[in-house]
């Protein structure tokens, strides 16, 4: 007589080697170098990455079976260049796959071929599965070259594995989060299509910008799509929203992907994208290559480019959201989240003069999402423009009877009925270029705003950020959410020497989660010395932590 656990064992051998013999027959395992499941999951050229999403395809069934609800696997590079791809999984309601998975997925990416069942076997003992449950798995792709087959991989990891797949094709990122959500709250959220997402936020949209009487405001904006998935897709959303936002779009897919356009190129080099003839008075934005990032600019009178960074889109929805629940009477806390690249004047900015909690943790959405979660309304965004807002189930109840409750007075009621429409317009389970756009759109428009209005509140301290090779950047290691080094010996004390040296001068260096590189950011008081800065800091990283090739010169 076996016992019921050897019963799940012998099951879960069988299918686990015939998972292992698809492997091996249809995608073997061709790289050498180990990989890591980094702070977007695996990232890397695309042609070495055929049988790590095989292998995710089989994890995401195991994490569906573990967690019994539909699980996400997309296929993107994100901001990266072309040649690149990715893979990722997204957990039930939308959020990051949680950290403990994480040392899965890496010794599953790692392993020999021979020895995957063992490594499968591992996960399944450890996390008590049993795969002979059912399972399903949604999956998305962005529009690179290589993200067909790659989904294909999936499609055979999934299936190998006794998985149902939901195969949703072309996706932005944040699309796929809000479909698996859709799926694990039987609808709640929304309807778990592509179409059900546009109908849900357009619909909010336009309730909000019905009556809206604007001067300042004009409803005509310029967007860079960075040639990446964020075209097609914003292009069935218009459909949808009529004339109440005109959108002229650029980099709309016939160009080479985030190749000088896109929120991170934008962001980065603190320039205008190709495609875009800026002019003062034109409100222009950027997209990234799989629409979770977002970043606003704009010409000055004086013919300076000016950004409006994910600092900025925060304080703006921050500031609006608080004067909402102060007019609809509600008592909701609300904190800010950050990250080292936010730049000095916005933290300050929130600490002193808006006067709400602002939180800083390490690089990667998944940190950000989970602090956010500490407060009724959580506001994050890294600085390259990913964020969102959370609304805990409490503030959403709270939110929703006050903007039902016939007994109060018109102006309380209408704010109320105001944030619960907020709510709907938000993609709450992940940053989401397009949702965020149609927030920011909305709060200058009731506002009645220009882009310098919006900027005006606080000044940016000139910042630079560059990036430094080096043999092994894992020998850069940081604490104090990735502001101070620890290791390499020396690199912390020198860094705070030529800091000292600057008037506002703030500097760090932390190594990458999704490339072979330390980063170092640096802010000061001019932008030449922010430059300087950046550079002077960059060299102390090339000489303790062993760089290579060029090195950094202002
Ligand atoms: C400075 C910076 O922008 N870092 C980005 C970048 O991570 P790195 O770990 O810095 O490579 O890609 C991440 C995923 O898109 C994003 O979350 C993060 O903010
Ligand atoms: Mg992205």
């Amino acid at each position: 007589m076996f016992s019921v656990k050897e019963l799940i064992y012998i099951a879960n051998m069988d299918i686990f080697e015939k998972a292992a013999e698809v492997g091996i027959k249809k995608h073997p395992r061709n790289l050498k170098e180990e990989v890591t499941y980094g702070t977007a999951g695996f990232r890397m050229r695309a042609d070495s990455l055929d049988h790590i999403v095989y292998r995710m395809g089989l994890l995401s069934v195991m994490f569906s079976k573990f967690r019994s609800g539909v699980t996400g696997l997309m296929i993107t590079a994100s901001h990266n260049p072309e040649e690149d791809n990715g893979v990722k999984l997204i957990d039930l309601m939308g959020q990051m796959m949680p950290i403990a998975w994480e040392k899965y997925a890496t010794s599953l990416a790692n392993v020999s071929d021979d020895k995957l069942v063992d490594v499968l076997q591992e996960i399944a003992k450890l996390e008590c599965i049993d795969v002979t449950k059912p399972a399903t798995v949604s999956i998305g792709r962005d529009t690179r070259a290589s993200s067909l087959s790659l989904s294909e991989a999936a499609v055979d990891g999934i299936e190998a594995m006794k998985g149902k797949c939901n195969d949703f094709g072309l996706l932005t990122t944040p699309q796929l989060h809000y479909i698996v959500c859709c799926q694990n709250t039987v609808g709640q959220y929304g309807e778990p299509t592509e179409e059900g997402y546009y109908k849900k936020l357009s619909a909010a949209f336009l309730t909000l910008n019905k009556n809206r009487k604007v001067i300042n405001y004009v409803p005509e904006l310029y967007l860079d799509l960075a040639n990446g998935v964020g075209a097609p897709k914003l292009q069935q959303l218009c459909a949808y929203l009529g004339d109440v936002l005109k959108i002229n779009v650029c980099n709309n897919g016939s160009g080479k992907l985030n190749y000088q356009c896109g929120a991170d190129f934008v962001k980065v080099s603190q320039m205008q994208p190709v495609g875009l003839n800026l002019e003062p008075g034109m409100r222009c934005a950027s997209f990234d290559g799989d629409g979770d990032r977002l970043v606003y600019y704009y010409k000055t009178s004086e013919g300076k480019f000016a950004l409006l960074d994910g600092d900025k889109i925060a304080t703006l929805f921050a500031a609006y959201l608080n004067d909402l629940l102060k007019s609809s009477q509600l008592k909701l806390n609300m904190g800010l989240v950050q990250t080292a690249y936010a730049n000095g004047s916005s933290t300050n900015y929130i600490n002193d003069v808006m006067k709400i909690p602002v939180a800083c943790v390490p690089t990667g959405v998944k940190y950000l999402h989970h602090k956010a979660q500490d407060f009724d309304i959580g506001v994050y965004f890294e600085a390259n423009g990913h964020g969102t807002v959370l609304f805990s189930q409490t503030a959403q109840k709270l939110i929703r009877n006050q903007a039902s409750d016939n007994s109060l007075d018109e102006v309380t009621r209408d704010a109320a009925v105001r944030l619960a429409t907020i709510m709907d317009l938000i993609n709450q389970t992940v940053g989401d270029a397009i949702s965020d756009m149609l927030v920011v759109e909305t709060i200058l428009a009731s506002k009645d705003w220009t882009c310098e209005d919006w900027d005006s509140a606080y000044t940016d301290l000139p910042s630079r950020q560059i990036k430094i090779k080096v043999e092994n950047r894992l020998l850069v290691e940081t604490t104090d959410a990735e502001r101070r080094t620890t290791k390499p010996a020396g690199l912390q004390e020198a860094i705070d020497e030529v800091v000292a040296g600057y008037k506002h001068g703030r500097a760090f260096a932390r190594p990458s989660g999704t490339e072979d590189v330390v980063r170092v950011y640096a802010e000061a008081d001019t932008q030449a010395n922010a430059d300087k800065l950046a550079c002077e800091v960059g060299l102390r990283v090339y000489n303790l932590a062993r760089g290579i090739g060029e090195k950094p010169s202002v």
